[in-house]
Formats: C-alpha cells, structure tokens, sequence
C-alpha cells in the first residue's frame, strides 16, 4: 500500500492545467493569499510535528512528481495544533516547481510566486485508518505548504537531490531511509496562512486543511536544477518530457476565509 498520487497520475496527463470539472468545486486549491485579506485567529496554536527519520521508506518518481513516502502504520509521524483538532500521520512529501527560477508553486502570496513548493501530506488518523479513506472526507487531510526561494544550498535537502538521477523516469522508486522530513521547514512554523481546500492533483477532492508557511526555505541553484532533470515519462516512452511546471492554477476563492496565525 502507497499513499501516493499513483491512483490517479496514470490516468491523467501529467500537464493537466485547466481546472477539472469537479462537481461542487466551492474548496478548490491552490489559491493566491492575500494578505490584507486574510483573517488573524488568535485561536490558531502553534503547529506540533513529530517526525521519525527511520520510518522513511522510499522516494520514487510517480509522473507527476517525486515522493518520499513514510510509515504511516503507526503513530511515529504526527502533525498536530495550528487549525487541527485531531492528531495527523504523515505519508508523504513531494514538490511543485517550474522551469525556470521564475516560476513553479501553487499558492501565491499577494501574486508572488516561488520557484518551487514543497507539500508535506498528513491524514487523520483519529477518524481514519487509511490515507486512502480519509483522502475522501472533508477533515481528512493536512498539508503543510513550504515555500522555496533560490539562496544558498540546503544541506538537508542535499541527501534528495543524490537520490534523484537514480528516480529519472516514471514509476522508478529505490529504497529512501533516514531522512528527517522536519529538515525542510522554515526555522519559524508559527507563522501560517490556513484555509479549506482540495488536492491539487486527482481526484481533487475537497478534503484538505492547508497550512501554508510564512517563511520559505532556501535551496540552491543547483539543488533545484536537478528537480528539473527528473522526466515524466517512462524508459519505454520514445519522447522524454522533463518534469517541470508540474502545479496547478489558481482557483477561485468562492468566498473562503484564509486565517493568520500572526499579524
Ligand atoms: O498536491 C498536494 O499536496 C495535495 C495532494 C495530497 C495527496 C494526494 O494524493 C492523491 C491520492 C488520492 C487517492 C489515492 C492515492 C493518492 C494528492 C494531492
Ligand atoms: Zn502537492
């Protein structure tokens, strides 16, 4: 069992941009957030991780993006606090970016974008026994959304980005232990944008709690460029296509309230 993007990126073209017809789509994502706009809750708490490197499993190319997948059987990776009233497991981590430095996450702040966005997903376990089950129901996910800027090298992203070339086609995976997810957060995780909305891949359902971060991280150059070197085809296709521009367009708001941990 994988919780991963494979039970709909085969089905779908790995470019899709326009916004599927999904039926009642009033929670879509991504979005861009706009700050003034947004909503200070002094309610929201500080988010609470708890991440084990020794339940890394793998890292595999999915076509659309590339994954590193935990053990989610056991309680070892929890997400908790911030906008959360139950106890979250994560499942996997995994990237947007674009061509070029320009361009490439799916949110947007007051219409800035950043060259890559990293999604950490986690589902509720409280309610749930599956990532497969909770995928479906409106309290059943919580992504963290970091965002990425060009700067210096990120020493903990670096054990990745050695991984990658040895993932290049789709549906490759090797064997990914003792990476400690917790490594690509922003030094402050207090500071939160949070609003209801969706997958922002197949079947896009509307069952996610975002939480996107204030603060970005920092990669290099390089580090990035070697996402970039990752294809969305497989080693039989005769046309390779390079992994990029694998986001989203925004969607509409349709009335939603994004909230603020801070002011
Ligand atoms: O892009 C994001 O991070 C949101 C997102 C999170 C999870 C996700 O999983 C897709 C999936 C759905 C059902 C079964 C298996 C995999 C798809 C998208
Ligand atoms: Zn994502």
């Amino acid at each position: 069992r994988r919780c991963n993007l494979t039970a709909c990126s085969s089905k779908m073209h790995p470019m899709w941009q326009g916004p599927l017809a999904v039926p009642g789509g009033d929670r879509q994502s991504p979005i861009d957030i706009v700050v003034r706009k947004s909503v200070l809750d002094t309610e929201l708490k500080p988010l609470k991780t708890t991440y084990d490197p020794k339940t890394c499993q793998q890292i595999w190319n999915n076509g659309y993006s590339f994954l590193v997948e935990y053990d989610d059987t056991t309680d070892k990776n929890t997400l908790k606090g911030g906008p959360l009233q139950d106890t979250f497991r994560l499942c996997q981590f995994h990237f947007h970016w674009g061509e070029t430095n320009d361009w490439g996450s799916e949110h947007t702040v007051d219409r800035r974008l950043f060259p890559a966005e990293l999604h950490l997903v986690h589902w509720n376990a409280d309610r749930y026994s599956l990532f497969e089950e909770a995928v479906m129901e409106d309290n059943g996910l919580a992504v963290i959304g970091v965002f990425l800027k060009v700067g210096k090298r990120h020493e903990g992203l670096q054990k990745l980005v050695d991984a990658l070339p040895t993932i290049r086609h789709k549906d490759s995976v090797v064997e990914f232990t003792c990476f400690d997810p917790g490594c690509l957060l922003p030094a402050n995780t207090d500071d939160y944008w949070t609003y209801h909305g969706s997958l922002t891949t197949p079947p896009l359902t509307e069952s996610v709690t975002w939480i996107v971060m204030k603060q970005h991280i920092e990669v290099s150059h390089d580090q990035l460029a070697v996402f970039r070197s990752l294809l969305f085809t497989s080693a039989e296709e005769e046309v390779q296509k390079s992994m990029v521009n694998n986001f989203r367009v925004q969607q509409p708001l349709r009335g939603r309230t994004v909230r603020s941990s801070f002011t």
